[in-house]
Formats: C-alpha cells, structure tokens, sequence
C-alpha cells in the first residue's frame, strides 16, 4: 500500500466562490486551504509524492506556500488546464514514473482527515479504482429544463460522490488518454472508468469532507475544523 502518488487539482477558477483570487488561498483556521488539503498526504506514510496543478499565475505562490510549509513530499507544482480533467491528466503526467498506484483528492477539499484516509486505502487496496462518497441525506428528483418534476429518483442506490479516488496508474492513464481523445469530459475520473465500461468500487466516505465550492462552504469548513480542535 505504500509508495502513493497523490495528485492535487487546485487549478479552477472558484467561480462560485465568488472570492476574486484562487479560493485554496482563502484562510481557514489560520491556513490557506491548500495547506490544510496537502497536510494529510505529507503526514500518511504510505504517501511517497505529491503533485498540485495550480493556475499558470497561481504557480509560484503554491510553491512558496509549498517552502513555508515545509511539505517534504511535493515533487512538483505543474500548470493545470481548462477543465478539472486536463489538469488532472497534466498532474498524472509529472508524477515519477516509480509511481503505480494514484490518488486524486481535489484541492478545494480541505476537512479529510488523516485517520479517514488511511482507513480509504485500506478498504480500497484491492481495486483497481475506487472512490469516496456518501449516502443522500435529501429526497432526489428528476426534473426537465422548464422545472416540472419528472421522477423521485431511489434515494438508496445514490451517492455524493467525493474525493478521494485511488486508481492503478495504467488504467486511470489509458482513461484519461481515451477520455481526451474522443472528447469526452467527465466531472471526476471515476467516470471517465465509468465511460469505458471499467468497474469502479464505492467506498463509504465521510460527511464532512466538503468541497468549499460556495461561500457558505468557508462558514461551515470553519466550524468543522474549530470543533475537532476544541
Ligand atoms: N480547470 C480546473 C478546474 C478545477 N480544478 C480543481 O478541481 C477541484 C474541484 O473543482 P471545483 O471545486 O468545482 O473548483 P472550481 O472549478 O475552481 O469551481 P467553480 O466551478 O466554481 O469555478 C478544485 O480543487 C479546483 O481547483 C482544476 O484543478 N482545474
Ligand atoms: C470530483 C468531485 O469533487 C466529486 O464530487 C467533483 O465532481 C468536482 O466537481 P466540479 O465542481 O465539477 O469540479
């Protein structure tokens, strides 16, 4: 299980953050997010390398962030793309070719905890792709451009679906290589498996592990980590 490369998406824009900057800057409990996301893989010791995608402008501010932090395992801080997916298969690319097993966590998910992802790797250590999510704690529906409710979707066969995602190399390489190729974009890379008709397993994540997509998200992060340090 050791010898993981880890792979860092923080290269969007934050749209619906709305917060003028790189929203991973934003301070949390006294740290940028990106910080406290990069923590947990520097302190896992099954974790050998790291990689963050970042903005073209981004770049040399995560690499200082990188200094001051004195994270020893990030082995390069690479340009991201457009979408979340070409600045994963930008992220892939740089990872050492020692690297065999990869894990995708997004930059923007700041509140995983160590014992949570150790516990991940374990669970998942016998797949070739597996990933994170939870149950839907809301009644789901289906509904159609103009708002009329078309169907109540079975709320027990669905998850929110989170990262981490852990993946052998080969595969998620040949994804994202035939994912591009045929112009097919997919909001994480499980689904890009999921496209090639590749099995992927569901592993029970935790509730807490928020993306900070919209400024509600800072609020609630916030408190979430004052009440683990209180
Ligand atoms: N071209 C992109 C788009 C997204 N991401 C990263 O993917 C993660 C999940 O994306 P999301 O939270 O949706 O971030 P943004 O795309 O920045 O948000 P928005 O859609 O509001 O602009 C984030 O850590 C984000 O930085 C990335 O590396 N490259
Ligand atoms: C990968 C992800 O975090 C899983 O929930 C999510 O799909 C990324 O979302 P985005 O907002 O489309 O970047």
């Amino acid at each position: 299980m050791a010898n993981i490369g880890i792979v860092i998406p923080a290269a969007g824009q934050g749209k619906r953050m709305r917060a003028g900057c790189n929203k991973q800057f934003l301070v949390l409990m006294g740290q940028p997010i990106l910080a406290h996301t990069i923590r947990v893989f520097e302190e896992s010791n099954f974790v050998s390398e790291i990689v963050i995608v970042g903005a073209e402008g981004d770049i040399s501010v995560i690499k200082e962030l990188v200094y001051h932090q004195g994270f020893q395992k990030v082995a390069a801080v690479c340009k991201g793309g457009v979408l979340r997916q070409d600045s994963v298969r930008a992220g892939v690319r740089a990872l050492s070719p020692a690297i065999q097993r990869i894990v995708v966590h997004d930059g923007a998910r700041p509140l995983l905890t160590l014992q949570a992802f150790n516990q991940f790797l374990e669970e998942t250590q016998e797949y070739p792709a597996a990933i994170m999510g939870v149950s839907i704690k809301d009644t789901v529906k289906r509904v159609n451009l103009a708002g009329n409710v078309l169907e109540t979707l079975p709320r027990e066969d669905l998850r929110s679906v989170q990262t981490p995602q852990v993946f052998d190399r080969g595969i998620l390489e040949v994804a994202h290589y035939q994912a591009v190729s045929a112009g097919y974009y997919g909001t994480d890379d499980a689904s890009l498996l999921e496209w090639m008709g590749y099995p992927v397993q569901m592993v029970e994540g935790m509730q807490e592990n928020i993306k900070v997509t919209t400024p509600e998200d800072l609020w609630l992060a916030e408190r979430i980590l004052a009440m683990r340090e209180s």
